[in-house]
């Protein structure tokens, strides 16, 4: 589009009023799968998104939700929060950081960018050190990602490197950490035998250690900022290998929350923490669970916790975290160009939103629905709320989580009449299915399901439209399967549980007093996708969609 044609006026819709509430809930994890005993949605009782489903058949259909559909690289890769919200609110399809990071390894591209020049600044006298999550899930880093990176590093002229690794468990199966261990203790085995000091340094569980998000926990970073780069853990062990069974061993022991540990030498030394003249490399490509420890790393000026000692480093992220702040300053690959949000053009289209969730989840329905862009557009046109989520628990001990807050504020903003769009994200099905605990991921389901009735009840008494969707799978099946769908066993004849996310479609439904007459759900758009969804939306507010947009879902016939 040249700049010359651009305005952000939007066209009105031939046939669509303006000005009626719209509400757009997201629900965090809810997919659609088969009904059997591990799906907890179908297990829980959720009379209202049952009542949308089995509603009029024009208003309820499933939308694609992971794969291309979300700009990742493979139809093998699961949808995730960042993509899934960044495709809702931008409304077109964008080559993901996954996908962006594996062109730039691939051609070479990333040696010769500003972000690895910089750091590389310090491969002759300093460390390089890399940090980030040890798996192949592919929703914030890839385990063959870091190992091209270490090969490239080191042939680029690391001659000293350290591995802080962050055990999943979350993206993949629990207990796998020791394979993905085993597999890089062998390549940095390899880079040894070339003469490369290169070891892994310290460690710890990705919930507990490091990769907290939206200020929910600094404790979570300070534990890692205190094994990464004081060198100072609860636990120390002379093999990273040794560190993660060991731990495991302890009763209820999981991947996710394993403690902090470093790796220390005979003398019991920590053999890797970050001092003045090294250089750290971030390799998470997902942003929001990054940009606490890039701040920690970044900043000169932190009251977050106590640094203790902050060392003088060249930092660069994989990817650039946040463009509205600029951080950090140095990464590796350029971030997609979400430019042009379906928020940004409605702001400019008089469309005053509210937007509210609980803290570990305010970002996804703020900073991915914007682009990852933080702030407002326009202070005046929006208001964001967050309720403060609980922390330094696994939410099945509190499957509820704020979905009763999150739906009185929305409730309470929609009648106030103060805003025209109300968006929400109901994290329940899938931050309690990420912890694995079937039962508790169905209270979660229900849960989810009453904050949905009330914010439509809501919108039914101001005349309103609503728009009830989902992110990606989780909470629709909790267990690892075959090729043909048979529930998989583990060498005890337990089921594996499935804490990840899912490939499944999620439903859309549509409705409210608000809707006109004769609007349905196209069905020459069989393909749909979360990125169809933004467009459909700014039809329900009397406007048409930029050219550009992925197509509208809804049509309007004359009845
Ligand atoms: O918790 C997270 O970071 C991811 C899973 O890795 O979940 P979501 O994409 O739903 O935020
Ligand atoms: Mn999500
Ligand atoms: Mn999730």
């Amino acid at each position: 589009m040249g700049s010359s044609d651009f305005s952000w006026k939007l066209p009105d819709h031939p046939k669509l009023p303006k000005g009626k509430t719209v509400a757009v809930v997201v629900l965090d994890g809810w997919g659609e799968a088969n009904p059997d005993e591990y799906n907890c949605i179908h297990v829980a009782q959720t009379p209202t998104m049952d009542s949308l489903k089995k509603g009029a058949p024009e208003k309820w259909r499933l939308v694609r939700a992971h794969g291309k559909a979300v700009g990742l690289p493979t139809e093998d890769d699961m949808g995730n929060s960042e993509v899934g919200h960044n495709a809702l609110g931008a409304g077109r399809i964008f080559a993901q950081g996954a996908k962006l990071v594996d062109l730039a390894l691939a051609s070479g591209k990333i040696y010769e960018g500003e972000g690895f020049k910089y750091i590389k600044e310090s491969f002759d006298q300093g460390t390089l050190h890399l940090i980030g999550l040890l798996s192949d899930g592919g929703v914030h880093s890839r385990l063959d990602q870091l190992q091209l990176l270490l090969k490239g590093c080191s042939e680029n002229g690391a001659k000293r490197i350290r591995v802080h690794i962050l055990t999943d468990g979350r993206d993949v199966l629990d207990g796998s950490s020791v394979g993905f261990v085993e597999t890089l203790e062998n390549d940095l085995a390899q880079l040894r035998a070339k003469g490369v000091d290169a070891q892994i340094a310290s460690g710890g569980g990705r919930m507990n250690v490091t990769m907290d998000r939206y200020e929910n926990d600094w404790g979570v970073v300070k534990r890692g900022w205190d094994a990464q780069v004081l060198g100072e853990a609860p636990h120390k062990f002379r093999s990273a290998l040794e560190a993660v069974k060991k731990l495991r061993e302890e009763p209820k022991a999981n991947d996710q929350y394993l403690p902090p540990f470093v790796i220390v030498d005979e003398s019991g030394k920590a053999v890797g923490p970050i001092v003045d003249g090294d250089a750290v490399v971030t390799f998470n490509f997902r942003a929001d669970r990054m940009v606490m420890i890039a701040k920690a790393l970044e900043y000169q000026d932190f009251d977050k916790f106590d640094r203790v000692r902050v060392p003088k480093i060249r930092y660069a992220g994989m990817l650039q975290y946040d463009g509205e702040l600029k951080l950090p300053n140095h990464y590796l690959v350029s971030p997609p160009e979400i430019e042009r949000t379906s928020g940004e053009y409605l702001v400019h289209n008089g469309v005053r939103t509210f937007a509210c969730s609980e803290t570990v989840k305010f970002g996804h329905v703020t900073f991915f629905w914007n682009g990852n862009r933080s702030g407002y557009f326009n202070p005046s046109m929006e208001e964001y709320v967050e309720i403060p989520s609980d922390s330094g628990i696994t939410f099945n001990v509190q499957p509820k989580m704020k979905a009763l807050e999150i739906a009185e504020k929305t409730r309470d903003a929609i009648l106030s009449r103060k805003f025209d769009q109300v968006r929400v994200n109901l994290p329940n099905g899938d931050m309690v299915g990420h912890t694995g605990d079937i039962e508790a991921t169905v209270v979660a389901c229900k849960a989810a399901d009453e904050a949905v009735k009330m914010i439509l009840d809501a919108i039914e008494q101001v005349g309103g439209i609503y728009v009830v969707t989902a992110d990606h799978g989780n909470a629709e099946d909790m267990v690892k399967r075959n090729k043909s769908g048979q529930p998989l066993l583990d060498k005890d004849g337990k089921i594996q549980i499935l804490t990840s996310h899912t490939l499944q479609p999620v439903p859309i439904a549509i409705g409210g007093p608000g809707l006109a007459s004769g609007v349905r759900f196209r069905k020459d758009v069989p393909d749909g996708g979360l990125a169809n969804v933004a467009a459909t939306v700014m039809n329900l507010h009397g406007f048409e969609a930029p050219s550009d947009y992925e197509t509208t879902l809804i049509e309007v016939v004359d009845n």
